[in-house]
């Protein structure tokens, strides 16, 4: 990808993102500029990938099965297919619709909104026929000043009390990278 390109890409990222947290402030019952205003929009990360063709796939995976460590994710992948999600403990492809992007709602997400959003678990199987390529867009939340986040308060009551201790997402990134196992598991109370 040229420069000019990708900085024009990052800008219609950064504009569909907002325009997504305001949706999800919305799902949860919160003004629309909530998550916006809690900088959710904010530490933009894009991931480049390139999977080879694979001459036996069934001995590995392109990405193995995770979450994202972010709030949002704005995927773009090509028309080879290979992502998939697991839903109801089953994995299912992400089918490439042309021109489509797709969404995950990302592990910070799931932590501020105190679980009513999921993260999406997904991997990337290998494939014969390649090379495959994505562009992953993550919104990783504010850092400069450092942002405490942990579950909305809005959405906390006795009946719903919070589920996560409150941290830095910066923090939040590192653990994830240093440890093998789930990182929402460490901020659980
Ligand atoms: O290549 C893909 O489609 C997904 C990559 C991915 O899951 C990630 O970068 O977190
Ligand atoms: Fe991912």
């Amino acid at each position: 990808m040229s420069r000019k390109i990708l900085v024009e890409y990052k800008n219609h990222v950064i504009k569909l993102g907002d325009v997504l947290l305001g949706l999800l402030s919305e799902a949860l019952g919160l003004k629309p500029d909530h998550l916006k205003a809690a900088d959710c929009n904010k530490g933009l990360m894009l991931a480049c990938h390139y999977y080879p063709a694979c001459p036996q796939p069934e001995l590995t995976l392109g990405t193995g099965k995770h979450t994202d460590p972010v709030f949002l994710t704005i995927l773009l992948q090509d028309q080879s297919g290979g992502l998939q999600v697991m839903r109801d403990n089953q994995w299912a492809d992400v089918e490439p619709i042309e021109h489509g992007l797709v969404i995950n709602i990302g592990d910070l997400l799931q932590i501020v909104s105190n679980v009513k959003f999921v993260s999406a678990i997904h991997r990337v199987v290998a494939n014969k026929v390649g090379p495959r390529i994505s562009a992953a867009s993550f919104f990783t939340g504010g850092s400069t000043p450092p942002k405490m986040y942990g579950p909305i308060k809005e959405l906390i009551s006795d009946e719903n009390p919070p589920l996560y201790k409150e941290f830095l997402a910066a923090d939040y990134t590192a653990k994830y990278f240093s440890k093998p196992h789930d990182t929402r598991d460490l901020f659980r109370l």
